[in-house]
């Protein structure tokens, strides 16, 4: 493709992570997520991430990765680029990366963010991700889960 948008900047590879994490502003935000079909719940969150901090940053479960969670033989729905791309798109993002393993936690250790969010359908003091990002100064929070909004939902109601 040609003449790509701006937006497309904000996909960031593990190799420009460093530099690119270093030109962010601070405080910096991050989760994580397979964002397969984004909705109101996702958006909403993101904004609300995006408002504790100066920057945003968005480890995704590549497609592999997405896989092996259980969600359904047929998911992720969207592929792995386009879905760092949807959510490139967004005012709220400031960078994504993908991530191959089962849990973010290599992807942290790089970005090694000032807070660590996840919705409210995580119980974040039960999370790996938060002793790890409390670990270097770092804090992690859970955000207002927006009831009646998943991916898994929409995807029954398309099907019907
Ligand atoms: N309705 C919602 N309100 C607030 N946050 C949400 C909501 N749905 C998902 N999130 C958050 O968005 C991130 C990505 O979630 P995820 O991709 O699992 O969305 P989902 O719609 O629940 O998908 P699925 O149904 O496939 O599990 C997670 O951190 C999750 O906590
Ligand atoms: O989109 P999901 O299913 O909310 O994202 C998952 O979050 C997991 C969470 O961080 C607990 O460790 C993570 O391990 C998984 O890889 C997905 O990103």
């Amino acid at each position: 493709m040609q003449d790509l948008p701006a937006f497309f900047d904000k996909l960031c590879s593990r190799e420009q992570l460093a530099s690119r994490i270093a030109a962010l502003p601070r405080p910096l935000v991050f989760t994580n997520g397979v964002f397969d079909i984004l909705h109101v719940g996702h958006v909403s969150y993101l904004a609300r991430a995006r408002a504790l901090g100066a920057s945003l940053v968005i480890g995704l479960n590549s497609d592999a990765s997405a896989r092996t969670l259980g969600k359904g033989p047929d998911r992720p729905l969207n592929r792995e680029a386009d879905r760092a791309a949807v959510l490139a798109a967004l005012e709220s993002v400031s960078l994504v990366a993908l991530f191959d393993e089962n849990m973010p936690l290599e992807l942290l250790k790089l970005v090694r963010p000032d807070l660590y969010v996840k919705g409210g359908d995580y119980e974040i003091e039960s999370l790996a991700e938060t002793p790890l990002v409390r670990s270097w100064g770092g804090d992690a929070r859970a955000l207002p889960f927006i009831d009646g909004y998943s991916t898994t939902s929409l995807v029954r109601r398309i099907r019907g």
